[in-house]
């Protein structure tokens, strides 16, 4: 049902067409039986041929139809999924979704949404099948209305008693895909932590053990329990069916008189009916698997969009001149022993200003950035810009005046979304001294297999044709060679300073300090200082 209803979410027009077209195959295929048994019984074979090649026809066609429509709409849902998770995770607030993780989140867009595409590839095949099934019943009732009762009987009985067999393994496959978001965490240890895992045996056995073995265990004893349930459920509705099968052929006739005619059109729909059953029965793992992904793609949708942020089109952004922090505070909440609160925080910062925000491991000044910055929204307190407060409707405008390098910054290899021709990134490369291992062509960077210091030097070479505002760099200098580390802060920042720009930089370098401004200081989250720099070159 939640298939239908994702489906229909995309079209319902055409899902309609395509499901009428897909019954009216299945109808098609039920009537071809019904002749093939007339055929046997009785002699005006002549006739029944006509009828035989028109419905061929119309099964054919209509199945087609029904196919085509239906792999087209599912192609389309699976595509617009992709599409609105991906937006909606963009349109999140960050602090949100730190707290999902990004396994889940890589779990949700890979497994889910491939588990959904099966299963909604399978849609128009199952509706066809679905159709020949009740094709098959009807026929079924058209030769006697008893045989029919006692056949939907014992369907109904079947259904009722599979029922809980399939509520159980569907029960699994939800524990299954628990499982997955901890298979995904493991697996991204594996990738991020490949050289810590290479570089000392016990922890990888101890990883491989504890940790990969023990939820890959668990996800395949849910699994096995889940399709073994769902293979008993099948088993035992094929029992039900023979025993339908048996009754008809060899007890029924004892108890009402049936002409043979009709008794061979039984078996034959009965064994036709096989086909369909069978198929549909093989696809139940596929359509459960999917409606718990669905489930858990309507979770984290629903999660995302109850934390989503205002995207309105930024309008241009403005020169400025005072941003003011008025009794700010941000806390993250793990327990009760790890709280940290970043706060309470006043403080007016000036345009063109060089500012150094220092302090103490854990002190707060990534989380004090990122709260500048736009990127977590204040627990209490307000950010203005000139007066004007910053709220959930004009965050995303506000965040559009800083051009950033964050210490775990992500490097796009195409300057996405910048104006900014090759010849201008070529320039920037040279200052960087990139130019012999970076070429940019057409706005792609030709590599990002660099150095981290290097990797850092293209970070710096993006945030310089952002050209906006406001720079924050945090620690960007930790990773740089000691003449480079100079460099950027005797000349690049300056020379910022000095193109109009406000330069916001975290820094352990204390030696550097003299050019600044400002220094201010965080311990345990408060501000210890803000001292305007004395000695200004
Ligand atoms: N994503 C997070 N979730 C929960 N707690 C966090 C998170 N990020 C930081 N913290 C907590 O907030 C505190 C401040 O962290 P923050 O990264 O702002 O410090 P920092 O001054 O930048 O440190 P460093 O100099 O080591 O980079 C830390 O004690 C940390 O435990």
């Amino acid at each position: 049902m939640q298939l239908i209803s994702f489906l229909f979410r995309s079209s319902r027009k055409l899902v309609s067409i395509a499901i009428l077209t897909g019954f009216l195959s299945g109808a098609s295929s039920a009537g071809l039986i019904a002749l093939i048994s007339r055929a046997l019984g009785n002699g005006a074979v002549s006739q029944i041929a006509w009828a035989f090649v028109g419905l061929a026809i119309v099964s054919l066609i209509t199945s087609v139809i029904s196919q085509m429509v239906l792999i087209q709409l599912a192609q389309d849902a699976v595509f617009k999924l992709r599409l609105q998770l991906s937006r909606q995770i963009l349109s999140s607030e960050l602090r949100h979704l730190e707290q999902l993780g990004n396994a889940r989140m890589m779990a949700t867009l890979t497994e889910d949404v491939q588990a959904v595409a099966t299963a909604v590839s399978s849609f128009p095949f199952l509706c066809i099948d679905l159709a020949t099934v009740v094709g098959c019943f009807v026929y079924i009732g058209s030769l006697s209305w008893v045989v029919f009762a006692m056949v939907m009987g014992l369907f109904f009985f079947a259904f009722a008693t599979c029922q809980w067999m399939l509520n159980q393994a569907r029960r699994r496959m939800v524990f299954a895909r628990e499982d997955q978001d901890v298979l995904f965490r493991h697996f991204r240890s594996i990738t991020d932590g490949i050289k810590e895992m290479k570089l000392h045996y016990p922890r990888r056995q101890v990883f491989l053990r504890d940790e990969l073995e023990t939820a890959s265990a668990s996800f395949r004893r849910h699994n096995i329990h889940a399709l073994v349930l769902f293979a008993s459920a099948g088993s035992w509705g094929k029992l039900i069916f023979f025993f339908a099968i048996g009754f008809v052929m060899f007890a029924l006739p004892g108890i009402v008189s049936i002409p043979p005619e009709t008794l061979s059109g039984y078996v034959l729909t009965f064994t036709y009916l096989m086909l369909p059953l069978d198929k549909m029965v093989l696809k139940l793992p596929i359509l459960s698997q999917a409606s718990v992904s669905l489930q858990k793609i309507d979770m984290l949708g629903l999660s995302l969009k109850q934390k989503a942020e205002s995207t309105t089109i930024p309008s241009t952004v403005q020169t400025w001149n005072r941003l003011e922090l008025k009794s700010v505070t941000h806390s993250y909440y793990q327990s009760e022993d790890t709280k940290f609160t970043l706060g309470t925080i006043d403080l007016t910062l000036n345009a063109g200003e060089i500012v150094f925000i220092v302090g103490g491991n854990g002190s707060g000044k990534s989380t004090f950035a990122k709260l500048l910055t736009g990127l977590y929204a204040p627990e209490t307190g307000t950010i203005l810009l000139d007066g004007e407060p910053i709220t959930e409707h004009n965050r995303e405008w506000y965040r559009q005046h800083f051009s950033t390098v964050f210490a775990d910054f992500y490097l796009f290899d195409r300057l996405l979304g910048l104006d900014a021709s090759d010849e201008d990134a070529q320039r920037y490369l040279q200052q960087l001294q990139l130019e012999h291992k970076v070429q940019v062509v057409d706005g792609r960077l030709s590599t990002t297999e660099l150095s981290q210091g290097q990797r850092k030097r293209l970070a710096l070479l993006t945030a310089y044709l952002e050209d906006r505002p406001i720079y924050l760099f945090d620690e960007w200098a930790s990773d740089q060679d000691p003449i480079f580390r100079e460099l950027f802060y005797t000349e690049f920042l300056p020379k910022l300073k000095h193109r109009g720009k406000t330069v916001w930089v975290i820094s352990h370098d204390d030696h550097y300090f003299q050019f600044s401004d400002r220094v201010i200081k965080l311990d345990y989250g408060k501000v210890e200082y803000d001292r305007v720099t004395s000695e200004h070159p």
